[in-house]
């Protein structure tokens, strides 16, 4: 069964498409990267998957409801870790406000906030301000927010894209590490191809002009994956070779 379903999907904003008639759906349990260029519409699309805007026309279905408002069971990262704090809070306290809204016991509250701080390598710094961590750091405790809401469905809206190439690689791997230990359906933003070939089971490529789908691939990589022997192994530079050729060819086409 699809854990979601975008189906016909438009989006204008005044005379401007930016995504015109996208289709595709996320399995449940699965991890799906969305790759394109700046532009081509992922962030609006992630918004439309989230209920945060409404599409002009076509439909999204989360876990089998169609979405009108923040589906239930649902959580995002943003890239903007220091927005999505709040930095007169402590760590431990960023991560359990929105249990507090789910009515929760407080054993329970706190259970899930040691256990998801614990899954990120953060159990020892719940007693922290955000501003006292690195910006790596930050976007962990975001994930781990995420983490302690056990959502069935993580959206990730850029992530990484505001830390350092090495914090990158840790946090990619930090990504599939909790998406083998917690299960959830993941739909992953970027625009950096080796991201999207090494982080999911499959790629869709969007274009620009009007954003749509270009292409979707099913990435052939063991499960077991690490930044340096996946990287260089044959299958992972010719499935990000042919993601790139895509985007090029596309680029060549809108000139
Ligand atoms: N609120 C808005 N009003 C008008 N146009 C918008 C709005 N939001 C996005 N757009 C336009 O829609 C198109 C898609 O934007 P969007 O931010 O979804 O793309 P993106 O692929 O996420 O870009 P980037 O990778 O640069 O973040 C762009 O041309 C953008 O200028």
């Amino acid at each position: 069964m699809s854990a979601l379903e975008v189906h016909d999907l438009t989006k204008t904003y005044g005379s401007h498409t930016a995504l015109q008639d996208v289709s595709f759906a996320v399995g449940e349990g699965e991890l799906l990267s969305i790759v394109g260029p700046s532009g081509c519409g992922k962030t609006t699309l992630l918004k439309c998957v989230a209920g945060l805007i409404r599409p002009t026309s076509g439909t999204v279905r989360v876990l089998g409801s169609e979405v009108r408002r923040v589906p239930d069971g649902l959580a995002v990262v943003f890239q903007d870790y220091s927005r999505s704090l709040y930095p007169w809070m402590r760590v431990g306290r960023n991560v359990e406000l929105p249990l507090r809204a789910m009515g929760l016991s407080r054993d329970e509250r706190r259970e899930r906030v040691s256990g998801s701080l614990a899954a990120v390598g953060l159990a020892d710094k719940a007693d922290r301000y955000p501003w006292q961590l690195s910006g790596g750091m930050q976007q962990r405790v975001a994930i781990a927010r995420a983490l302690a809401f056990r959502p069935k469905v993580l959206l990730m809206d850029e992530p990484f894209a505001s830390v350092d190439a090495q914090t990158r690689s840790g946090l990619e791997d930090l990504t599939r590490r909790v998406h083998r230990d917690f299960g959830m359906t993941i739909l992953f933003v970027t625009h950096d191809i080796d991201e999207s070939v090494y982080l999911a089971d499959r790629v869709v490529v969007l274009r620009r002009s009007p954003g749509g789908v270009l292409t979707e691939l099913t990435v052939d990589l063991p499960a077991e994956r690490d930044q340096i022997s996946t990287k260089s192994m044959p299958g992972f530079v010719d499935q990000r070779s042919l993601v790139a050729k895509h985007i090029q060819a596309a680029a060549m086409a809108d000139c």
